[in-house]
């Protein structure tokens, strides 16, 4: 077997990888995507940082290929669609290095405010000024935390030793996690509202992207204060940019940048911003962690062993991979429908496999649900194999019952989740091996869940589905079936859309004018 290792990783893990005994290791860094192109084919698995992007090209000619591993968190330096498509299994190092940069953001935090990196400059340039220095304490100051997962969490306990409030802003986070950790949750724009610091520790994703810019900045205290060890991106840098100079910004501590590696920024002009050159995993401890941790799921890739933190591998094995495909599908799809429409913190899901299905080992179907339901929120880590651990981490109860039982179908996958404002519900079965929903949210339906639709609950009245109809077709959207779920005539009812295409936002926000219109939800499920 031969490894290709691109990036600077610890020699303890190379190590790892060679006493396998029969693995070779080349560490060749610097490689453009050439250059790896043309020697990709010799190799089973290929070990990167954040700097070598592996890239479609490079899959592609990659014949042997079984593994690329991360020693890191973040993969969006690798094309894993492109790997899943050619069956590469994609590994990361989800915890190794998240102490590592919950501490550099504590640095940067303290930097930017006692002005530690331009009070630096200053008095190595021959000055001993120490009033224009003058810097503000953290005690009894409000820092928000954007994405309060492993490395959010870090932060926040490090700041509650400062004595600072922290709020914090995650679609995902258990309300009763952060009140152990002192972090009040709340919405996004009372983060932005109410905090003096505001650090950053979500992936980027589309959702992220530029997700603090202008309009942002903003409805922000004056003076604020802001952090991003996360991903160069999140923060738009030309509105960070204009918003110092005008004076919204006090300071900025940045370790990463849309584009890197990045040498050259309007940024580094400001004496307002301290940065430094994405270091938040780069001390020795987090660097033997993670090049440990992806060198052994390496090796495991490599044996067909069960690997402990995979991207992108469905957990099923390959001979019950023909029976359990449908409820995969099913489940997958009834996962991505209440992780589309829910919107709330997920407290608890609960699933319950009735019929046929209930006399096997049922795991990879709650994974897969549970992958469904948090992938929105959680594009760039949750996955198969993780996404038990994710939600446990995250304090969400999942509970698996299984009954021979059925009452209408010979087979019934019924999911109820519970969140902070109440519980949602959908029941699936599978017709001719695919999929259907056949109730949700106590609504009686029988529809194929699939590609584009609305989800519109309402009243049920005259006159709402005909301006549905004039609405969505004045759009040019075309419908191509919809399915009515009602309780009691003139209560509650919902209208599901199946349409040809996504619709512009516009849509959802005309839809929801329509008097008697309580929600409207697009959903993609593929
Ligand atoms: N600077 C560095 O060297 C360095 C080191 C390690 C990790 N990172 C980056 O830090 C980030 C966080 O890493 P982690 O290990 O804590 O990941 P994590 O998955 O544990 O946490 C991410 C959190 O973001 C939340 N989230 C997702 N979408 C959100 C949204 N739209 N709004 C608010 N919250 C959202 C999730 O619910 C989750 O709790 C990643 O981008 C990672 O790549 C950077
Ligand atoms: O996602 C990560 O783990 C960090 O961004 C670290 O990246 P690095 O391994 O290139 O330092």
């Amino acid at each position: 077997m031969r490894v290709l290792v691109c990036d600077p990783i610890s020699q303890k893990g190379i190590d790892v990888l060679t006493s396998a005994g029969d693995v070779a290791v080349d560490v060749k860094l610097k490689l453009t995507e050439d250059q790896i192109v043309e020697i990709i084919a010799e190799y089973d698995a290929v070990v990167v940082r954040s700097e070598t992007k592996i890239t479609k090209r490079i899959i592609e000619a990659a014949d042997r290929l079984k593994a690329i591993g991360r020693a890191g968190v973040g993969v969006d330096n690798i094309d894993v669609e492109a790997a899943t498509r050619k069956g590469v299994v994609v590994v990361n190092a989800p915890e190794g290095n998240t102490i590592a940069a919950a501490e550099l953001t504590v640095a940067l935090i303290l930097a930017i405010a006692r002005n530690v990196g331009s009070a630096n400059l200053s008095l190595k340039g021959g000055k001993w000024d120490r009033s224009k220095y003058t810097g503000i304490e953290l005690k009894g100051k409000t820092l928000g935390i954007l994405g309060l997962g492993k490395i959010g969490s870090e932060v926040a306990k490090r700041a509650r030793a400062f004595d600072m409030t922290v709020i914090a802003y995650d679609p995902y986070a258990s309300v009763e996690k952060a009140k152990s950790l002192g972090v009040t949750v709340t919405d996004l724009e009372t983060v932005f509202r109410q905090s003096d610091f505001i650090t950053v520790h979500m992936p980027k994703t589309k959702d992220t992207y530029r997700m603090i810019s202008t309009d942002q900045f903003a409805i922000m205290k004056d003076g604020v204060r802001i952090v991003n060890c996360a991903r160069g991106g999140i923060i738009d840098e030309q509105a960070l940019c204009e918003a110092i100079q005008s004076g919204k910004v006090a300071a900025a501590g940045l370790d990463v940048f849309e584009k890197e590696p990045c040498t050259d920024s309007p940024l580094f002009a400001l004496d307002q911003v301290t940065a430094t050159p994405h270091l938040g995993a780069s001390t020795k401890e987090a660097q033997v962690n993670v090049a440990i941790d992806v060198a052994y799921d390496i090796l495991r890739v490599l044996r067909g062993e069960a690997v402990s933190a995979a991207v992108n591998i469905p957990a099923v094995k390959q001979e019950m991979m023909a029976i359990f495909e449908p409820y995969l599908n099913l489940v997958e799809k009834m996962g991505g429908y209440l992780g589309q429409t829910i919107g709330n913190r997920i407290e608890k899901v609960a699933i319950t496999f009735k019929g046929d299905v209930a006399k096997y080992d049922v795991t990879p179907l709650t994974t897969t649900l549970l992958k469904g339901l948090l992938k929105h929120a959680l594009e760039e880590s949750v996955n198969y194999v993780n996404a038990p651990h994710v939600a446990k981490a995250r304090g969400i109860q999942v509970i698996e019952a299984k009954t021979p039982d059925v009452q209408d179908y010979a087979v019934q996958i019924c999911v109820v989740v519970e969140t902070d404002q109440g519980k949602r519900q959908v029941t699936g079965t599978l017709l001719r091996n695919k999929p259907r929903f056949v109730s949700i949210d106590g609504y009686d339906m029988d529809m194929a869940p699939e590609g584009h639709m609305l989800v519109v609950p309402h009243t049920d009245k005259p006159r709402i589905i005909g301006q549905l109809g004039t609405i969505i077709g004045e759009h040019n959207v075309n419908i191509a079936g919809m399915h009515l779920g009602r309780k009691d005539f003139g209560g509650n009812a919902v209208a599901i859309l199946t349409i040809d295409g996504p619709v512009p936002a516009v849509v959802l926000t005309d839809l929801a004018k329509i008097d008697g219109v309580a929600d409207v939800k697009y959903v993609n499920l593929g």
